[in-house]
């Protein structure tokens, strides 16, 4: 169908449904990238923090037995327990110092010997553990803290010590690329080797926990935020360049089909407003005398930019979309101001041949189309025959059956198309009152070919005698055919040997020419006869 005038874009749902065709091949797999990163960064964070926790209880581990060997020996003098506490120092590989304390008073230290300094209880979480920011010796350096006392005296045992540089190494080590940080109590320390007090603030990404069920700590873990963005960059970069491609292809298949749609539909829309469809007339003639008793009309666009165009070329999407009614209804009128100015010339009875399809036959609506046609001309002057094709089945329902007796009533003649191309021919006959059979030009055109298609035209003008219809021939080109349809006695015949389908100026020019036709009355002739 041709196509023309833009028209302004309006941001309807046909503007936006490509977009949103587009998009949501991108959107779903982002989708599934972003969980599947998601679950990938959990469970990653959750088996850092899990690690960094094993890690800090070997530490702690390593505090605890240095601590509980030195347990009895609390509440005996420095002296005597000194070197004891300097071998646990030099035992174990993370005890940076050992202490022992006494009616909460630290009196003995591996590095100083005699001391004195108070031991507060509920400095420790659950009075074994204490995250500290550095103590006199390495002030501002974190520190950890384990204390144990005797069972027996809740103010008297052992204190050890590792220096937070183990914990930070295992923090930098296990956890590179994850914020991970050890919480104890009131305290916390992350990567940067700081002691802070309060909780740790929560990740941005793939926040998750791993609390020691063994010693009262725990290890927060996550990642900073953009961390899964970076990560679906540069995990899938082929996979989201697939799917942007699939996206801008979805969506510009989308946009094609709908402007294709919306376009032939606006388009035919914009042409019945402008009057762009025009009726041609190509002359029916009838028997004996070969006069024009008779005109098909058939519709033609006169198209802006593409000149006059084809029926076949936008009839078929016409009827397709429905919009066929309203330009049927167009063509009717204009054929009706084109001729009824110039009835005198038309004989009584002239046949004006309308085609129809299904759709008119919905509702009663081409009653009236037919009554302000008819409406037009002096009564009698000529007779409207709707000529109904098989291109879309009418179906013999109550409100066809009463439209059909309505325009019987109405004087208004039915005459079947195409006949015998269709499979409803037959059913069509017995369904519906017509009045006229159209031979197809594919039977016509048979004429002097081979025995049995001759048999089957012979056949369906035998078929209309038997009924009682009339029948015209179309697509008669050759005078061969035209004598064997007139031997065959059907009584109207159309064709290029007659004529060619022409417009109204030079239809009322040829009627005017025909002999006995009463002259137009001057002035009032078709621009061509003008001109
Ligand atoms: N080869 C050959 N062809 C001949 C000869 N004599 C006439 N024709 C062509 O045969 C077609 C006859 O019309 P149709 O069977 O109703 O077939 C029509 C009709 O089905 C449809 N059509 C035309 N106007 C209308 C209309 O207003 N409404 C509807 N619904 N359909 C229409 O478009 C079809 C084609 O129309 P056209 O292109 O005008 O083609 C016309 C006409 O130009 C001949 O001797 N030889």
């Amino acid at each position: 169908m041709p196509l023309t005038a833009k028209r302004p874009t309006r941001w309807s749902w046909r503007a936006l449904l490509p977009w949103g065709v587009g998009v949501l091949p991108l959107l779903c797999g982002l989708a599934v990238m972003r969980w599947q990163t998601e679950q990938e960064l959990q469970a990653s964070s959750l088996a850092t923090a899990r690690e960094v926790g094993v890690h800090v209880e070997a530490i702690l581990d390593s505090l605890s037995s240095a601590a509980h060997h030195l347990l009895p020996k609390a509440g005996l003098p420095c002296d005597e327990v000194q070197l004891a506490l300097r071998i646990e120092v030099t035992r174990n590989a993370f005890v940076r110092s050992t202490n022992l304390f006494d009616h909460d008073r630290l009196y003995c230290t591996s590095l100083f010997g005699d001391f004195d300094e108070p031991v507060n209880a509920s400095d420790y979480t659950n009075g074994q553990l204490w995250l500290m920011n550095g103590n006199s010796v390495t002030p501002g350096q974190a520190l950890l803290v384990y204390r144990v006392n005797q069972e027996s005296r809740g103010d008297r045992g052992a204190i050890t010590t590792v220096d937070g540089r183990h914990l930070l190494t295992a923090l930098h080590l296990i956890g590179a690329d994850n914020l991970v940080k050890v919480h104890v109590g009131n305290h916390w320390m992350g990567s940067d080797g700081q002691v802070h007090d309060g909780k740790p603030p929560l990740a941005a990404t793939a926040a998750t926990q791993y609390a020691s069920t063994r010693y009262p700590f725990d290890v927060h873990a996550g990642y900073e935020e953009g961390r899964q963005a970076a990560l679906m960059r540069s995990r899938y970069p082929a996979l989201l360049s697939l799917l942007l491609m699939l996206g801008l292809a979805a969506g510009a298949a989308c946009r094609w089909q709908i402007r294709r749609a919306s376009s032939s539909r606006g388009e035919l829309d914009r042409a019945l407003d402008a009057d762009e469809f025009v009726p041609y007339f190509q002359p029916v003639v009838r028997k004996g005398d070969y006069r024009w008793a008779g005109v098909e009309v058939l519709m033609r666009w006169q198209h802006p930019r593409e000149g006059l165009v084809r029926p076949d070329l936008f009839i078929p999407y016409a009827e397709h979309s429905g919009q066929i009614v309203a330009m049927t209804r167009a063509l009717m009128l204009h054929t009706a101001q084109a001729l009824a100015p110039h009835a005198a010339l038309l004989e009584d009875g002239f046949h004006v041949g309308i085609n129809i399809t299904a759709d008119h036959c919905r509702d009663l609506g081409l009653l009236d189309d037919c009554q302000t046609f008819l409406q037009h001309f002096p009564p009698g002057r000529v007779v409207l025959t709707l000529e109904l094709t098989e291109r879309k089945l009418i179906e013999p329902t109550p409100v066809t059956l009463e439209l059909f007796e309505k325009l019987h009533a109405m004087g208004v003649m039915i005459a079947l198309d195409d006949f015998g191309t269709g499979q409803s021919s037959l059913n069509y006959l017995r369904q519906f009152q017509v009045d006229y059979l159209k031979i197809d030009q594919s039977f016509v055109a048979m004429i002097g070919g081979d025995a049995l298609s001759q048999h089957i035209l012979d056949t369906i003008i035998e078929l209309s005698a038997k009924l009682g219809l009339g029948i015209v021939a179309e697509g008669v080109e050759t005078e061969v055919q035209r004598d064997y349809l007139a031997r065959h006695e059907v009584d109207f015949q159309q064709g290029y040997l007659f004529a060619r389908p022409m417009p109204a100026d030079e239809l009322l020019l040829a009627l005017a020419a025909q002999p006995g036709s009463p002259q137009l009355p001057p002035g009032n002739g078709p621009e061509i006869m003008r001109g």
